[in-house]
C-alpha cells in the first residue's frame, strides 16, 4: 500500500514561482482530502535538533514517577506531565499504553495573552529541555503557517485566512513515552483509534513504526516514513472547516508483538485560539447543507477532552 500517501516537498512551496505554489497547494489538498495524511520533506527543520529534542525527552520520561507527578496535574493535561491510565480514546474504557507531557505558547510578562492559557511546566532535572522544545515548537508552528497558507491559496482564501486563528493560539506540542509492552495487554494497545482533536496535526519522526490509518474502504494501513519526514494530518477542527471535505482520518498506534523496546513520538497539534468560532467555510456549503453549527474552540476543546478523559464531563 506504498504510495497511497503522497510525499510532498515545502521547498517547492517556499522557494517555487506561482506556477509551483500553486501545484504545491493543489496536492497538498488533495492529499489530505484523499487520505487525510501526508508526509512532507523539504519543511527545513533540522534533523539534529529533534534528535536533541528525543534525548531531552527519554531524559525526562526516565525520571522516577514520583518526580513526574510533582509536574501534572494542570486541568486537563493541559500543559506538564499526564501519567499512565489518563487518556483514552473516545468511546473506550480503557487508557493508552502511554505517558505524555504538553507545551505551548509562552508569553512575556504583561502580553494580553499571558493569561489565556495555564504556564508551560519545566523539570528542572532536565535543564536543556527548554531551549530545545521551544525551538522545535516555533519551528514547527512555521511548517504549520506555511501549509495553512497554502490551504488558503488553493481556495482563494485570504492567504492569512488561518494564520488569523492559529495565532496565538491553544497549539500543543505533545511529548508522548509508550514503554515496552507487557506481554498480555488484554486487547489495549499503544493509542486506540481516534481522529485527532485538532486543525492539523505535524508529527515528526517517532522512534519506531507503529502508526496505522484506517483508509475509507476500512482497512488499515502502516505509514512508513523515513529519516526526517514530517507526517501531517487534519483533524475534527479541520473537517468542521470544510464540512467534511477534508476529513479527520482515524488513526491508532499499534503494539508491535516484538516490542522489548520503548517508543517515543512528538505530535504537534495545531489549533485556533480559545475564542476563535469554528464555523463552515460558505465554499465549503455547496448543496447547502452544514453539518456541524458554529462553536467556540474552547467549548469545543472543552468537549472533546471530556471525551477522553481529560475533562471532567461538561454539560
Ligand atoms: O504516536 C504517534 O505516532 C501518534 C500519536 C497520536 O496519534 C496522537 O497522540 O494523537
Ligand atoms: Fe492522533
Amino acid at each position: 500500500m506504498d504510495g497511497l500517501i503522497r510525499v510532498l516537498d515545502l521547498e517547492k512551496y517556499v522557494f517555487g514561482q506561482t506556477k509551483e505554489r500553486i501545484e504545491f497547494a493543489g496536492d497538498l489538498v488533495s492529499g489530505l482530502q484523499q487520505t487525510g495524511f501526508v508526509i512532507l520533506e523539504g519543511h527545513g527543520i533540522e534533523r539534529e535538533l529533534i534528535l536533541r529534542n528525543y534525548s531531552a525527552w527519554k531524559k525526562v520520561f526516565s525520571l522516577n514517577t514520583s518526580v513526574k507527578e510533582k509536574y501534572g496535574g494542570v486541568v486537563g493535561g493541559q500543559r506538564g506531565y499526564t501519567g499512565f491510565g489518563k487518556e483514552h480514546a473516545k468511546g473506550r474504557s480503557m487508557a493508552d499504553l502511554k505517558e505524555f507531557w504538553q507545551i505551548g505558547h509562552e508569553f512575556e510578562t504583561g502580553h494580553p495573552m499571558e493569561l489565556e492559557y495555564p504556564r508551560n511546566v519545566w523539570p528542572q532535572e532536565v535543564p536543556e529541555l527548554r531551549s530545545c522544545c521551544l525551538t522545535l515548537f516555533h519551528s514547527l508552528e512555521r511548517v504549520a503557517f506555511l501549509l495553512l497558507e497554502a490551504f488558503a491559496l488553493h481556495f482563494d482564501l485570504r492567504l492569512d485566512f488561518f494564520h488569523d486563528m492559529i495565532r496565538d493560539g491553544s497549539t500543543i506540542l505533545r511529548a508522548i513515552h509508550y514503554p515496552p509492552v507487557p506481554q498480555d495487554t488484554l486487547g489495549i494497545v499503544r493509542a486506540a483509534e481516534h481522529a485527532d482533536i485538532s486543525l492539523m496535526t505535524l508529527l515528526v519522526e517517532a522512534t519506531d513504526t507503529g502508526l496505522e490509518i484506517l483508509t475509507r474502504d476500512g482497512h488499515w494501513i502502516p505509514i512508513h516514513t523515513a529519516p526526517g519526514q514530517i507526517v501531517v494530518n487534519t483533524g475534527l477542527m479541520m473537517a468542521r472547516l470544510t464540512n467534511d471535505f477534508i476529513p479527520a482520518t482515524v488513526h491508532r498506534v499499534l503494539n508491535h508483538h516484538s516490542n522489548t523496546s520503548s517508543r517515543y513520538a512528538l505530535p504537534f497539534f495545531v489549533q485556533p485560539r480559545h475564542d476563535v468560532i469554528l464555523r463552515t467555510v460558505p465554499l465549503f456549503m455547496r448543496d447547502g447543507t452544514v453539518k456541524y453549527p458554529p462553536i467556540t474552540v474552547r467549548r469545543f476543546l472543552e468537549h472533546e477532552l471530556s471525551h477522553i478523559g481529560l475533562l471532567k464531563s461538561t454539560k
